[in-house]
């Protein structure tokens, strides 16, 4: 291209044609043509830079609008878009509701409408002194009130009086006078004067237009719904919320249970007291609630499934619970799931040993901590349906009393069930079965037991200091005989309803379990039947330790843990069959109410046996301690006497020619009550079966004739014939147990045909020293000796 001037460059064209006949032809160019079409590298790959820029940036937008919280973000904008109209209505709905409250609040004020209810409530209650001082404090507050309004009055206008007169003043020497010739002082006055009403002119009309938006937003917040959290606040996406429980969610919770009072206190603006704010309880959440009025713990725990959901927990993870009064509710909220996990390993499965005095690991507590099951001191109730768990509790706790080598344990399972058979070797007493023989050994057990109480009674008053019960020091001393001795009976049901032994054995029981605590003397119980009939009333109330696996209904829930417990929310109705076997709802265990336990299991079962182990271990510290399997028993007994139902038979005849059956029954029952007392027509009619004699009928009634009782007598002395088998249906003839009688000295092994298997492991623990010879489990130097029956 040229680098001329054009117009230059035209007048030299000009000059050089003499200025005519010239075409114009505009400036020309020198240049190089440039072809767009071939290739220009560098601008080429600018543009693809831009391009790609655009599209990254692109991309990168993309990305956020899809990512999750933006999405979410968009869908709650729309959401709200969406409701915006209902929005703006309920906001206007709570700005009139603020204003009717408050105008509800004035005028409760003005009226004294709260003093005026105590005063009617009152009157009602015919408390004349509670509505006098309530009248007493209307008349004097509304004094004090008019006195104030008339000190403000007063004021207002001392006010007016003195600031009236200095204003026209003012006013007058202002409009006399120019501001130039006042004292300068004066002039000042005027300024300050004028600027603080032009700063008056200026704040009074923004303050009318924003006092109305203020009003508004106050009046809208006092309108404002006032059941319990709004939902906008709670996060269920939260990291914890499986665990997350605060105030707000429980408030939200309880107000949702349809109690009509709570309802009322929620609607009426009410705000519940937290006692003890909610907060993290072992695998949970704890808090304390102090109800508002009308409302009781109890009425909440009814209401446990509702508020169970509305917490997002199942019914077993939500404990609502009476706290120290009936107006207080301890609640406690499992962290979601953790209840599902079991208690893991017994910790002493492998190694260690126990002192009785401190407690047997038996589980872990709602949360999380191990629990040292206290024996000594207590007596155990153990419970539930079927299947739950039940014996494996109780074999956990005398797993633990076993390796305290002091103790001594004693078990009686009134069932067939080798739950116990590999303690042998540790058992001083152990006899397992269905017949009646066990049943007569359990009840002899615990007259047994109530002598060494009283031997133990009058062996601690001649201890120096005669200290009240037993301690570890003098349990100690291994020739006190006061060491620790746990009596353990499983099916415990079977021997209370037992139709000859059962009336005796729950009495002794009774007296056992209000006696025996101070002596060192632990009984535990283990039923499916925890109902009025197969566990006496006295022992379910006096067993301080009581565990229920899960059971069907209130009667057997509060006849384990005690009455009451089931409507305070104590409730092992929640605990699911199969689904929460080994989980237990304990009382008396630890200091808190209850305790919900997830048990330790030490395996005996298909083949896995870790129950032998630990008691080859027991008896390898006693023996290790140079002693034997600790014994109260006394070798030596006497036979127990077989009732005789025929000359008892005889003798209810008293010399009459025919009796009624039914005034046999009595007067056998009077004769005696342990053998006759539960004898039904039935019973009668087969014992006398047994001898060829049967009932037969006079005048409408079934009377025994007394030819036919002395036949038999004269056939029985002249044959020595003993009655033909024991028939159906009759309670047997069991010899009566002496209660004076010591326990059999085999009792340590097993009645022929009921015994279980023995672990292989037992083998070496059988031959201890001092029972060489012995069967195993046999007591230590006892003499076995063959008694009838067994
Ligand atoms: N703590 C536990 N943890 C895990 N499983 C357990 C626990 N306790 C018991 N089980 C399981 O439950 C089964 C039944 O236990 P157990 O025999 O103790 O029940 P039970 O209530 O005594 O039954 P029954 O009334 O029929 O004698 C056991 O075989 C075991 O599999």
């Amino acid at each position: 291209m040229t680098d001329q001037n054009p117009e230059d460059y035209e007048r030299a064209a000009l000059a050089r044609s003499g200025g005519r006949d010239v075409e114009h032809v505009g400036p020309v160019f020198d240049g190089e043509l440039i072809d767009d079409t071939l290739p220009q590298p560098r601008a080429r790959a600018a543009v693809r830079r831009v391009s790609s820029w655009r599209q990254r940036y692109r991309d990168a937008v993309a990305r956020v609008w899809r990512s999750g919280p933006v999405v979410r973000a968009r869908s709650v904008a729309a959401y709200r878009a969406r409701k915006a109209p209902l929005d703006v209505a309920r906001l206007v709905w709570f700005v009139l509701r603020g204003n009717w409250r408050w105008l509800v609040k004035f005028w409760m004020w003005a009226t004294y409408a709260d003093l005026r209810a105590d005063a009617r409530r009152a009157r009602l209650a015919g408390d004349a002194e509670a509505r006098r001082a309530a009248q007493e404090l209307i008349r004097s507050d509304a004094t004090a009130r008019w006195a104030k309004l008339g000190i403000v009055l007063r004021r207002m206008v001392i006010t007016l009086r003195v600031a009236a007169p200095v204003a026209a003043v003012l006013w007058l020497v202002n409009s006399v006078m120019d501001r130039a010739d006042m004292w300068p002082w004066l002039a000042n006055v005027y300024t300050g004067v004028e600027a603080v009403w032009s700063a008056l002119t200026l704040v009074v009309p923004l303050l009318l237009i924003v006092a109305p938006a203020v009003w508004a937003v106050a009046s809208a917040f006092e309108g404002r719904d006032r059941t319990p959290g709004a939902g906008w606040l709670v996060r269920p996406d939260r990291d914890d919320a499986d665990s997350w429980i605060d105030e707000r969610m429980i408030s939200k919770a309880l107000a949702h249970l349809g109690i009509s009072p709570l309802n009322r206190f929620f609607k009426d603006g009410g705000t519940l007291v937290y006692t003890v704010a909610a907060r993290t309880d072992g695998d949970g959440t704890y808090a304390q609630v102090r109800l508002p009025l009308g409302v009781t713990a109890d009425m909440v725990a009814a209401q446990r499934p509702k508020l169970a959901a509305n917490l997002g927990r199942a019914a077993l993870e939500t404990w609502p619970t009476k706290g120290d009064e009936d107006g207080i509710l301890d609640l406690w909220v499992a962290d979601k799931g953790v209840l599902r996990g079991g208690a893991g390993e017994w910790p002493l499965v492998h190694e260690g040993q126990v002192d009785l005095f401190e407690g047997v690991p038996f589980g872990l507590s709602q949360r999380g901590l191990v629990i040292n099951a206290p024996l000594i001191g207590v007596n155990w109730l153990i419970g539930g349906r079927p299947g739950q768990g039940k014996s494996a509790a109780l074999r956990t706790l005398l797993l633990g009393a076993a390796l305290d080598p002091t103790a001594e344990l004693w078990v009686f399972v009134m069932g067939e069930s080798s739950d116990f058979d590999p303690f042998t070797p540790r058992l001083s007493r152990y006899r397992m079965g269905m017949d009646d023989s066990v049943a007569e050994a359990a009840t002899q057990a615990l007259v047994d037991l109530l002598s060494e109480m009283e031997r133990r009674g009058k062996a601690l008053g001649e201890q120096p200091g005669r200290p009240p019960k037993v301690s570890r020091k003098l349990a100690d001393k291994h020739g006190l005989g006061l060491h620790p001795l746990v009596c353990g009976i499983d099916e415990c049901h079977e021997l209370f309803q037992h139709p000859k032994f059962g009336k005796k054995a729950a009495e002794l029981a009774v007296r056992l379990i209000k006696r025996g605590r101070k002596y060192g003397i632990v009984l535990l119980l283990a039923t499916q039947s925890p109902t009025k009939d197969s566990i006496p009333r006295e022992v379910t109330r006096n067993v301080s330790c009581g565990v229920a696996f899960s059971v069907a209904d209130q009667v057997a829930n509060d006849g384990l843990l005690g009455s009451g417990k089931y409507a305070a929310g104590i409730r092992a109705t929640e605990l699911r069959i199969n689904t929460d076997r080994g989980t237990c709802v304990a009382v008396g265990i630890t200091d808190e109410t209850f305790e919900l336990v997830r048990t330790f299991y030490v395996p005996f079962e298909d083949g896995a046996d870790d129950v032998t182990p630990v008691i080859a271990r027991a008896v390898a510290l006693i023996e290790q301690m140079g002693w034997a399997v600790e014994s109260s028993a006394q070798p030596e007994i006497e036979a127990a006497p077989v009732a005789d139902h025929l000359a008892d038979v005889d003798a209810a005849m008293d010399g009459e020619r025919r009796v009624r059956t039914q005034a046999i029954l009595t007067r056998l029952a009077r004769h005696d009550p342990g053998e006759y007392e539960r004898w039904t027509f039935r019973d009668l009619t087969a014992a006398l079966a047994a001898y060829g004699i049967a009932p037969v009928k006079s005048d409408g009634n079934k009377v025994v004739r007394a030819e036919d009782v002395a036949a038999a007598l004269a056939d029985r002395d002249r044959d020595g014939r003993e009655p033909d088998g024991d028939p159906a249906g009759s309670q047997g003839v069991l010899p009566t147990a002496s209660l004076n009688q010591s326990p059999w000295a085999d009792q340590g092994k097993h009645s022929e045909g009921t015994s279980g298997t023995h672990h292989p492991d037992n083998a070496g623990s059988d031959q201890k020293p001092g029972v060489a010879g012995d069967a195993p489990g046999s007591l230590p130097g006892s003499r076995r000796r063959p008694r009838g029956g067994d």
